[in-house]
């Protein structure tokens, strides 16, 4: 941001769809750069952690010596959305994780992995999400996590009809189980720079 006003939201580029957050940040006038060193990383007002695949991104992280900075900017209150596999990424306790895999943690949650088994591998539906107001938000869920237990710091932003959470906010930590960054909806990405701007004012 450094006086410009723009906020320079970084996108973590290890694994999975990175590149259509870029395209809606940009759309909102966002500067992107793609993350893949700590030197990037330290460079951003904001942070986006994609959907893809938690433990290849988990690996890839600890292989890129990105995980320890990664920690270190979440616990100083960057501000940082996570989409479905960004979520699990995001969440302190992961269960169904594959063996040794390690989350950076920061929300208070704990999220199951493929939650919707094989059986529903993919689906859509809409929610409500208060928080964004007007129409409920269309969400296109794949092999997604959802959040099992909230803890006391985390907030559900919109849940499915059975209950089970799917949205949560925890001060400047956000996380959805589906993909915002796919439908042409860009209310979470515009309420993530918000909190992006409300945090570096
Ligand atoms: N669409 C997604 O991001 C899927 C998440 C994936 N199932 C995982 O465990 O990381």
């Amino acid at each position: 941001m450094a006086g410009s006003g723009t906020p320079r939201i970084g996108v973590l580029a290890l694994q999975g769809d990175f590149r259509e957050h870029a395209i809606v940040l940009r759309g909102l006038g966002a500067d992107v750069v793609n993350v893949r060193r700590p030197e990037e990383l330290a460079a951003v007002d904001g942070l986006i952690l994609p959907g893809g695949e938690s433990s290849v991104q988990d690996k890839l992280s600890r292989t890129f010596g990105l995980a320890e900075p990664l920690k270190q900017a979440i616990a100083s209150g960057l501000p940082v959305y996570g989409t479905c596999a960004g979520l699990i990424f995001l969440a302190d306790r992961i269960t169904d994780g594959i063996a040794g895999q390690q989350t950076l943690g920061g929300l208070d949650v704990v999220v199951r992995r493929n939650a919707f088994g094989s059986q529903l591998d993919s689906f859509e539906t809409d929610l409500d999400v208060p928080v964004l107001g007007g129409e409920p938000v269309h969400a296109v869920f794949i092999r997604a996590p959802v959040v099992d237990t909230l803890g006391p710091r985390a907030t559900a932003l919109a849940s499915l009809a059975d209950g089970r959470v799917v949205a949560v906010e925890q001060g400047n930590l956000l996380g959805t189980a589906f993909h915002p960054e796919v439908t042409g909806d860009i209310r979470f990405h515009a309420y993530f720079l918000d909190k992006v701007r409300a945090h570096a004012a």
